[in-house]
């Protein structure tokens, strides 16, 4: 069998074919493999979890961090003591609030996240596969269009998710 293989573009964050002997790359899956031969290359299990996700998705988050995350302080705490449960504990108050309103969730995200989107309504812009943490990435692409996540929990803190596009 030749000798593909599935690799994830680091500038575009999706799999793309490349060849280890001819050196040569695709984005598409080389012609004359069989769906079978695809699925049994060296990565290509990136692929076909990649291949049916759109391009780029939208978001907006509100973030709540705690003691334990990468980086325990933002624009509203220089410092961050407060533990995971309690952080849990102020998103699900902010949940119940919201209560699947897109504007109280940016009024919410603006006044609450502790992440600098916050001056924008918690709004992350457009995203690709491969571009954010994997549970918040999986989370915001299995929502459909104006649906709110449950607490989401990544390196970061704990997140509600609004996936906006
Ligand atoms: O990484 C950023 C900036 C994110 C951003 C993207 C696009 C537009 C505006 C902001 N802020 C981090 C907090 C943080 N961690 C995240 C993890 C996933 C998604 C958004 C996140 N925000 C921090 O402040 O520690």
């Amino acid at each position: 069998m030749s000798s593909w293989e599935v690799r994830i573009s680091s500038s575009r964050g999706v799999p793309y074919f490349f060849n280890i002997e001819t050196r040569e790359s695709m984005w598409e899956a080389p012609p004359g493999l069989t769906q079978d031969q695809i699925a049994a290359l060296p990565g290509a299990k990136q692929y076909l979890l990649n291949s049916d996700r759109p391009a780029q998705v939208r978001a907006s988050h509100l973030l709540v961090k705690h003691r334990d995350s990468r980086r325990p302080s933002s624009w509203k705490e220089a410092k961050i003591t407060r533990s995971k449960e309690e952080a849990i504990e102020m998103l699900e108050e902010y949940a119940s609030e919201i209560n699947g309103s897109p504007e109280k969730f940016a009024e919410l995200a603006s006044k609450y996240s502790d992440c600098s989107s916050h001056s924008n309504g918690g709004d992350l812009g457009y995203f690709k596969p491969g571009q954010m943490q994997k549970p918040f990435e999986d989370a915001t692409y299995s929502l459909k269009v104006g649906e709110i996540s449950d607490v989401i929990s990544t390196d970061s803190g704990v997140h509600l998710i609004l996936r906006t596009a």
